[in-house]
């Protein structure tokens, strides 16, 4: 028995000095969305595992990450919390778009103008020429507030609709808070873990669309494959059809 030990070891620090470690794969995912709605207190429930006790107005943009196991590989989920004030954007802006990989739209359950701002915000996607091969989905915070309510998941589940992306209804002060079938509940109820996995477990499943060129003259018009490589940027489609 000793001996099979031994060769165990003995092959597997062949194998490490021969292959290349594997890559951890990262996954930018912007969070946009009112100021207020909770963007902050969600990315930190999903990094840090709980409700932060004091939060203040982001500046620009915070960054969270979280390493999760999928099937076995290792990635790395790159939260964007990005301010939801228009004078805390306008420096940072352009950077929230670069090579994003999913958004998750927010808006407070409880605050009906941030249901309202929504097509604001995925405007501005647009504009950013965020493509409609980016998956998004939709977040309706602060379900634990049941007697405030002001937006029905029917409207969020319509708007959601309209737009091709899942929605969800979730609080991050306390996820397990959700409605008894009530107003908020009933669509895609889940908790903050689950709603930022359900973004990952996408992700990773979509392979890259890759340009493979035909032979020169051979008139045949350009094919897309799908590779092999990252998750990255030419993923298939999973959200808004019109932003
Ligand atoms: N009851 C309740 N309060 C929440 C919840 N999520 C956030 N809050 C509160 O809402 C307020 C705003 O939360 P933030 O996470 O800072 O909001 P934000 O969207 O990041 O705001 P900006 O940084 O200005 O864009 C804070 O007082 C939080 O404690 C929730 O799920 N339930």
């Amino acid at each position: 028995m000793a001996e099979i030990g031994s060769s165990v070891e003995i092959s597997g620090s062949l194998a490490s000095s021969t292959l290349p470690p594997p890559r951890t794969r990262i996954f930018k995912i912007i969070v946009i969305g009112d100021s207020g709605v909770g963007k902050t207190c969600l990315t930190y429930r999903f990094c840090a595992g709980k409700f932060p006790e004091k939060t203040e107005a982001t500046i620009g943009v915070d960054f969270r990450e979280r390493l999760v196991e999928i099937d076995g590989e290792k990635i790395k989920i790159q939260l964007w919390d990005t301010a939801g004030q228009e004078r805390f954007r306008k420096s940072m802006v352009q950077h929230y778009y670069r090579n994003v990989h999913a958004v998750v739209f927010v808006y407070d359950v409880t605050n009906a103008a941030s249901f309202r701002s929504l097509p604001a915000w995925i405007e501005e996607c647009k504009q950013h020429a965020l493509g409609t091969e980016v998956p998004r989905i939709l977040v309706g915070n602060k379900c634990d507030l049941q007697d405030s309510i002001q937006v029905g998941t029917d409207v969020a589940q319509q708007f959601a609709d309209a737009h091709s992306m899942p929605v969800f209804e979730t609080s991050a002060k306390n996820p397990n808070s959700q409605g008894d079938g009530g107003n908020c509940g009933g669509a895609n109820s889940d908790h903050v873990e689950a709603i930022f996995m359900t973004v990952a477990h996408k992700l990773k499943s979509q392979k890259p669309l890759v340009l493979s060129q035909p032979p020169e003259g051979s008139g045949v018009t350009v094919n897309l494959n799908r590779g092999t490589d990252d998750g990255g940027g030419g993923a298939r489609s999973w959200g808004c059809s019109s932003c």
